[in-house]
């Protein structure tokens, strides 16, 4: 099976758990909630690489105060389907100093990436550190890091759309999809 005929294979199959439309629902609620908590603090959003960009652009849209943007790459998959050590790829530019910080991401599964994202603005010298996350997976464990800002909950299968890969493709997806099987 080639790349491409292994995607249309995992699209067949992909059971939709939210549509578009929940989604979009959604990031209006939590643009709702981001705005009640940061929206006088002049907030540096940070994107995390590459699954926050289309959650953090959508996010963003929504919010209607002073803000600046900046990214962060830290990933445990690179174009896998299953996580191991963190590899830093990228820093922010915009000093972390005294800052009121948004960390954006597209899921939180055990919680081991965003977590150490959030050490480290707190050791940059953030002042308060958020987070927002797309979707939160149910795990049956204690995850070292809680999302500040949840999106939807989902059950416990490798997910796709709304910037989530599957092995680097698929982020485009206008819905938020689970996988029957990974190949
Ligand atoms: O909670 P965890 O188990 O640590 O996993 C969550 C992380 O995994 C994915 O990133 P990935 O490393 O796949 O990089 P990507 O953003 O480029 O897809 C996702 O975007 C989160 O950052
Ligand atoms: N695309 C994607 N990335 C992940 N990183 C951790 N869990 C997931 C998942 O379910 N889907």
């Amino acid at each position: 099976m080639n790349k491409s005929e292994e995607i249309e294979r995992v699209l067949a199959e992909a059971d939709c758990l939210f549509r578009e439309s929940e989604i979009e629902a959604t990031l209006d609620r939590m643009a709702a909630e981001i705005t009640m908590l940061v929206g006088d603090k002049t907030p540096l959003l940070i994107s995390v690489l590459n699954g926050g960009i289309i959650p953090t652009a959508m996010l963003a849209l929504r919010l209607r105060f002073p803000l600046e943007m900046d990214s962060i790459k830290a990933g445990r998959y690179q174009g896998e389907t299953s996580g191991s050590e963190i590899r830093w790829l990228l820093k922010p530019t915009i000093p972390l100093r005294g800052r009121t910080v948004l960390i954006i991401d597209d899921v939180l599964d055990e919680g081991i990436t965003l977590a150490e994202i959030r050490k480290y603005c707190l050791e940059e010298g953030a002042e308060a550190v958020y987070t927002a996350v797309v979707v939160d997976k149910k795990l049956n464990k204690e995850k070292p890091c809680r999302a500040d800002f949840i999106g939807v909950e989902a059950e416990n299968r490798y997910l796709f759309g709304f910037g989530m890969d599957y092995k680097s493709f698929l982020r485009n997806w206008p819905g938020i999809f689970a996988c029957k099987h990974v190949y």
